[in-house]
């Protein structure tokens, strides 16, 4: 059989000339060089040779952005050097007088180490899906509202762990942690019993803002440069433990995984549609009735140990990214490059659309065991029968290290 030319794509293949994500990939021969490739089919084409390959169709000036070893100077070029760079690679790609000189270009994937592609600045996680708080409120507070008064006039979130962002593939460890049942009569110190996934779909900041600048609704394509998968892990034993009053803590800052590839907002523009109604009039800076549809039809498939767990479906999210986006810089905050906020736990309204096992198992588990292995994965539709593909998600659960030390003799 002849081998298949990298340009002749299987027929539904979500990774097209609309999708086009951006990583970071190594290579065997070179495994300390960091290079900035594009996802094309089974291939990642190496960005770093085209300028040199290419130059009448890669500008001059963005040579400097595409060798870069992190997609963070691409990121902080701005929109329009976003747009410039994807119909340049697209052109790369598709363009049969280029064949010849991209081919060597194009690495099987299966032959690439693939990295964090991206410095994550600051990690915002929010609590959009309604579906998601109400399931949660009930079994985290069975005797109050399942919805705190505040959630359906802004969307709520906190402050994460940057420096624990981590790639598809990488191991994580079960924590340790400090955790109280309402049977126990005091607190105990011990690996986690109740280790979860979040699917959560990821929004990462290209163009910076200035300090007391808010970043309105209508500005939200000219910050956010590109999408991604999330697995926000969460110890819901240490979790219901310390969350009271301040939010989550070390029951989410262990790990939060992300996918390796960050698809332009752009590759999304066939997938947009209405957020759900909503049932309160909203403040000014939040109100999008008018502006364009801020929801994402992103399908997610959340899979343990290679069988299907679940569907999420992104747009019943009750809040936008958009919205997200607008209410993190309200107060003058400003972005940075490299900023990730994640969406909240992805939960539809049907019992096999839930984002976590806490939902899932309606608190009572169980909860991953060690070697289990997650992999979230998601498509969304593109333009005429399209799919956009979103790469995946994926993790494997190693055992918690040994109780020595001090820690767990505390009083
Ligand atoms: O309702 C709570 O007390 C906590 C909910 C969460 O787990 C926080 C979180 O990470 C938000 C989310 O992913 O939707
Ligand atoms: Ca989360
Ligand atoms: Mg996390």
């Amino acid at each position: 059989m002849p081998e298949q030319s990298p340009f002749d794509l299987a027929e539904g293949d979500p990774f097209g000339p609309h999708t086009l994500p951006y990583g970071v990939f190594s290579t065997s021969d070179a495994p300390e060089r960091r290079r900035l490739g594009v996802r094309y089919g089974r291939h990642v084409l190496d960005l770093s040779a085209l300028p040199s390959a290419l130059p009448a169709v890669v500008q001059p000036s963005h040579g400097a952005l595409l060798t870069a070893p992190t997609l963070n100077p691409l990121l902080a070029a701005g929109r329009s050097v976003w747009q410039e760079v994807r119909a340049a690679v697209r052109t790369a790609v598709t363009a049969p007088e280029h064949r010849a000189t991209v081919t060597p270009l194009l690495r099987p994937l299966d032959e690439v180490a693939l990295h964090l592609p991206f410095e994550v600045a600051d990690y915002v996680d929010f609590y959009s899906s309604e579906h998601h708080a109400t399931n949660v409120g009930r079994i985290f507070r069975p005797n109050g509202a399942a919805l705190p008064p505040n959630w359906k006039h802004l969307p709520i979130g906190y402050h994460g762990r940057s420096g624990t962002v981590v790639v598809t593939g990488t191991p994580v460890v079960r924590p340790n942690g400090q955790r109280k049942t309402p049977a126990d009569a005091a607190p105990t110190f011990g690996p986690s019993a109740r280790l979860d996934i979040e699917a959560e779909v990821g929004f990462v900041v290209g163009t910076p803002s200035s300090l007391h600048e808010p970043v309105g609704l209508d500005a939200f394509r000219n910050h956010v440069f590109g999408v991604c998968l999330v697995n926000d892990w969460s110890a819901r034993d240490i979790q219901a433990w310390e969350y009271m009053p301040l939010g989550p803590f070390l029951g989410k800052s262990f790990a939060t995984s992300v996918s390796a590839w960050i698809t332009p907002l752009d590759a999304f523009d066939a997938a947009r549609t209405a957020p759900p109604a909503r049932d309160f009039p909203l403040l000014p800076y939040l109100d999008d009735a008018e502006v364009e549809p801020g929801g994402i039809d992103i399908r997610i498939e959340v899979a343990v140990n290679g069988e299907r767990l679940s569907s999420p479906p992104f747009s019943a999210m009750y809040w936008t990214a958009a919205q997200q986006l607008a209410h993190m810089t309200v107060n003058g905050a400003s972005l940075r490059t490299g900023d990730l906020f994640a969406s909240g736990t992805v939960s539809g309204p049907e019992p096999d659309q839930l984002g976590c096992l806490l939902e899932i198992t309606q608190g009572k588990g169980p909860y991953l065991q060690d070697g289990d292995e997650v992999t979230l994965t998601a498509w969304a539709p593109g333009p005429d029968g399209t799919r956009i593909g979103l790469g995946e998600v994926t993790g494997h659960v190693l055992p918690a290290p040994a109780l020595t030390g001090s820690p767990q003799e505390a009083p």
